[in-house]
C-alpha cells in the first residue's frame, strides 16, 4: 500500500534553509522525525533548484535511516519540477503541496501520477464556502490558517482587500466539519495553541518556527507530539 493511504498529516514540519537561524536543515528534520513527526515539507523561497533537489535528497536520506520512510510524508512546497527532478534522480519524495496561486493541481495530478499526496491551501477569501464547495478530486487534504500572525510567512491570511484574517479556535472548528478531506492547520502555532487545536477535530497541525528556530528542536518536536496526542479528539 503506497503513503497516499495511509497519509497521516497529524504532526507536520514545514522547512527550508531560511528558518534554521543558519544551522544545517537535515539534522532538524531528523529530531522532528525522530519525535513523532508523520510529514515533512521541504519550503524554500529562496534555494535554487539544485539546492532544493540537494535538500530533498537529505531529508529522504534521514527520514529512511529512522525506519519511517512508510509512514512519514515527504513533500516539496511550490515546485513540481523539483519533485520531478528528485524521483527522476531515485529520491523517495511523495508528493507536493501547493497553493491557490501555485501551479493547478490537475497538473500536479497528472505529472506525479495516482499514487502522490497533492495538498493544496484552502482560500482565505470565503472561506468556508470555498472548503464546502470546492472539487477535492485530486487532491489529500486542506492547508489552512493562520493561526497568528507569522514572520515566515508574512503574506498569510491576507484578504483580497489587504486586510489580514486569522482563524479562530470555532472556525477551525467548523472548517474540520465541513471539509470533506483532512484538514492541518498552521500558521504561527506554539506549544500553547495545540490543545485546543487538537480537539477542533482537525487532521493535524503544521509549523516551521516552533520547532526550526528552537534552541532546542528535538525536545519542541516531542512536546508538541505528545501535546497533540493527548488532546486530539
Ligand atoms: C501544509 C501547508 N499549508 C499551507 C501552506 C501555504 O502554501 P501557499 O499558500 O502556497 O504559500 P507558500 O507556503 O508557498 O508561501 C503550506 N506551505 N503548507
Ligand atoms: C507555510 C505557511 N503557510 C501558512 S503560514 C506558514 C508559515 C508558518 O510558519 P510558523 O509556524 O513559523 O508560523
Ligand atoms: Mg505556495
Amino acid at each position: 500500500m503506497g503513503i497516499r493511504n495511509k497519509l497521516d498529516i497529524s504532526a507536520y514540519f514545514v522547512v527550508g534553509p531560511e528558518n534554521t537561524k543558519g544551522r544545517p536543515v537535515a539534522p532538524i528534520i531528523r529530531d522532528a522525525v525522530d519525535a513523532g513527526f508523520t510529514c515533512v515539507q521541504i519550503r524554500s523561497k529562496t534555494a535554487s533548484a539544485r539546492q532544493l533537489i540537494e535538500l530533498t535528497g537529505q531529508a529522504s536520506e534521514v527520514i529512511a535511516k529512522t525506519g519511517k520512510s512508510d509512514i512519514v510524508t515527504l513533500l516539496v512546497n511550490d515546485r513540481l519540477d523539483v519533485v520531478l527532478a528528485a524521483k527522476k534522480q531515485g529520491i523517495k519524495v511523495d508528493g507536493i503541496h501547493v497553493g491557490q496561486t501555485d501551479i493547478p493541481v490537475d497538473v500536479c495530478r497528472e505529472y506525479l501520477g495516482p499514487d502522490a499526496v497533492v495538498g493544496l491551501s484552502a482560500r482565505t477569501h470565503e472561506l468556508f464556502e470555498y472548503i464546502k464547495n470546492a472539487d477535492v478530486s485530486l487532491i489529500d487534504y486542506f492547508g489552512a490558517g493562520p493561526v497568528h500572525e507569522t514572520t515566515t510567512k508574512p503574506d498569510s491570511g491576507l484578504d483580497v482587500d489587504g486586510k489580514r484574517i486569522t482563524r479562530s479556535i470555532e472556525e477551525i472548528t467548523t472548517l474540520s466539519r465541513l471539509s470533506s478531506i483532512p484538514v492541518v492547520v498552521g500558521g504561527g502555532v506554539k506549544l500553547a495553541d495545540i490543545p485546543s487545536l487538537a480537539r477542533t477535530g482537525v487532521a493535524g497541525f503544521f509549523v516551521v518556527s516552533a520547532i526550526s528556530e528552537a534552541d532546542d528542536p528535538g525536545h519542541e518536536a516531542a512536546n508538541l507530539v505528545k501535546t497533540w496526542n493527548s488532546h486530539k479528539r
